[in-house]
């Protein structure tokens, strides 16, 4: 029995009519219990929905659907930090992006090769056949160097990463390539090119020190130029793909990093590289793949039945390029967000001199490959190709000690080496 004090907690406030205090004080529990689970249920509810937005934020902030790949934690910080490592006097530690793409692998095992610290970053998209990458990311890790799988859009990412190791240089070669797939997927290019690139340079510039960076332009940017050979003085903006110009964008981007925050920046020109471990969607490899199985290949070509041409380079003089570019590349001058002085800005072309025209590619290919190619001839579609490309090279062999030495025979046999013992023609698949 509830002592009176008690009951009188229970009475009506209003006095009046007669009332049975003992079923009023039920209802007058089971109200307040009922209140009390209700408040309860509602509560539970909502903490469940803070908890699920929160970790629906932290989805969309992460950008899973893009960095899927997981990052972060004490081993995964070792991984970095251990291939990080410099084992020469004076060495570098350098973040490579793109590093399990086809110039990112080459570099990458250049610089280790030498006794820099690499740590490679990469996306493994699908673009191109990922298990090449996976494959190249084997060769890579039987080195030491850790590739980390995410994307450069990925800005607490990228922060850890400067977080736990303080990289001297960034080799950014992480990028959407081809020209004529710009008009399939318009999207991808200005993600990768542009909005990635900005979102890296971003973590260069607020990290402490802050790195130089080297990236991959392309000879692309010369579009309609028609002044052969091109000169990096040339004009640039009349580019004729949509990749064209998020590279020519890329080029503008950097300009304003350097000015702003004093980033030290060197843009590379690549002109049409191949070799082994290439990219499977360039002419070089397809073709050779189609020639292998027996299908046609299509040859476009220019206004007029003119030949198209291109200054097809070498990966390793290419990487040699690149490595030249690190090497010589002046420190950046900014700290804490802030321009201390001005910085170094340097844009080289990277080619090799001597234009060889597709059909003349092709002949080579069935040279090495002891196949007649099956060719289909038509007229290049408006689809963002130029007719040729021309590099003048000067000012890099004059500033990077740049001297390509690889002719393009020379180099496709190499190639051709590469593609007949990865795709197993060595063991067992006949070459007919
Ligand atoms: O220097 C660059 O900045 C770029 O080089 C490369 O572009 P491109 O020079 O266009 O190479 P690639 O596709 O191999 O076509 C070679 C030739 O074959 C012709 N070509 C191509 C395909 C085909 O089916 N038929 C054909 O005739 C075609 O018309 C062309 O004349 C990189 O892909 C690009 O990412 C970028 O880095």
């Amino acid at each position: 029995m509830p002592s009176l004090a008690e009951e009188e907690l229970f009475l009506p406030s209003t006095p009046g009519k007669f009332k049975d205090k003992s079923k009023t004080m039920h209802r007058q529990f089971h109200r307040c219990f009922a209140s009390t689970s209700t408040m309860f249920l509602w509560a539970l509810f909502l903490v469940a929905l803070t908890a699920a937005y929160l970790s629906f934020q932290s989805f969309v902030d992460s950008g899973s659907k893009y960095f899927s790949a997981a990052w972060g934690g004490v081993h995964w910080e070792k991984q970095v930090r251990s291939s990080a490592q410099i084992h020469r006097h004076n060495g570098f530690s350098v973040l490579v992006t793109g590093a399990a793409g086809f110039v990112g692998t080459h570099v990458s095992l250049a610089l280790k090769k030498r006794g820099d610290g690499v740590v490679g970053l990469d996306n493994f998209n699908d673009y191109y056949d990922p298990s090449l990458k996976r494959a190249r990311r084997n060769m890579l890790e039987s080195q030491n160097i850790f590739i980390v799988e995410g994307d450069i859009n990925d800005a607490r990412m990228l922060a850890k990463l400067f977080e736990v190791v303080p990289f001297t240089h960034v080799m950014h070669l992480a990028a959407q390539a081809g020209v004529r797939y710009a008009m399939e997927n318009p999207h991808s290019y200005v993600h990768s090119n542009i909005a990635g690139l900005v979102t890296l340079l971003e973590a260069c510039k607020n990290s402490d020190p802050q790195p130089a960076v080297v990236w991959a332009s392309s000879s692309s940017v010369y579009g309609l130029n028609e002044k052969a050979p091109f000169s990096e003085s040339d004009r640039t903006d009349r580019p004729a793909s949509l990749y064209a110009a998020t590279k020519k964008a890329g080029e503008e981007i950097t300009h304003t990093y350097n000015h702003i925050y004093g980033l030290s920046i060197t843009g590379l020109r690549f002109f049409t590289v191949y070799g082994p471990w290439g990219r499977p969607d360039m002419a070089y490899f397809s073709f050779t793949r189609n020639i292998l199985q027996g299908k046609p290949i299509t040859i476009y070509r220019g206004k007029n039945r003119v030949e198209l041409a291109r200054d097809f380079t070498y990966i390793d003089d290419i990487v040699k390029g690149c490595v030249g570019s690190l090497d010589t590349a002046k420190k950046s001058t900014g700290s804490g967000g802030k321009k201390r002085a001005p910085a170094q800005f340097r844009i080289f072309n990277l080619g090799n001199t001597s234009p060889v025209t597709v059909p003349m590619m092709v002949g080579i290919l069935e040279k090495q490959l002891k196949v007649k190619a099956k060719k289909n001839v038509i007229e290049m579609p408006g689809n963002g190709d130029v007719p040729f490309t021309h590099a003048n090279i000067s000012s890099a062999q004059r500033e990077l000690g740049y001297r390509p030495t690889t002719d393009l025979q020379t180099g496709l046999k190499k190639f051709v080496r590469w593609y007949l013992s990865y795709y197993g023609y060595n063991h067992g698949k006949s070459v007919k």
